[in-house]
């Protein structure tokens, strides 16, 4: 599966906890990021990250292309929602293509906890189906 890995700056102490207590689920996965949050993830947990331009410069919106190509299958995204955002409009763009194409996103913690375990599980093999359908 390819997994999105971004997170607002106040939150990406929070990823990088949150990867570190997962990487043995995560690190079977292909991940992306965009700039910063790839960089502080590679760096502080050692794995190999694809990075995309940071959020601000169009790393979101990359992240959306992938999407719309049917190339992500994941995205946790923790959000900060307490802090003004210069690219909110691509923030929402992103959120909006995850729900255009059904792709499971997580926005905080919680849930990216709740998809990262169903993604231990299999819940999420279904994608590896349609997409199989759709070649
Ligand atoms: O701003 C972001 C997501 O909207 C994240 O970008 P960075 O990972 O480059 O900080």
């Amino acid at each position: 599966m390819n997994i999105a890995l971004i997170a607002h700056d106040k939150k990406k102490d929070d990823l990088i906890r949150f990867v570190l207590a997962y990487k043995p689920i995560i690190e079977k996965h292909s991940l992306f990021a965009t700039g910063t949050t790839g960089k502080r993830i590679s760096e502080e947990t050692g794995l190999s990250v694809h990075r995309f331009r940071s959020g601000p410069l169009g790393g979101d919106q990359e992240i959306g292309s992938y999407i719309a190509n049917d190339k992500m299958d994941l995205v946790l995204f923790f959000r900060d929602p307490l802090t003004a955002q210069p690219h909110e409009p691509d923030v929402s763009a992103l959120i909006r293509l995850c729900d255009v194409y059904s792709v499971p996103l997580a926005t905080n913690m919680g849930t990216a906890e709740v998809l990262v375990k169903g993604l231990e599980r299999g819940d999420i093999e279904w994608r590896g189906v349609q997409k199989e359908r759709e070649d």
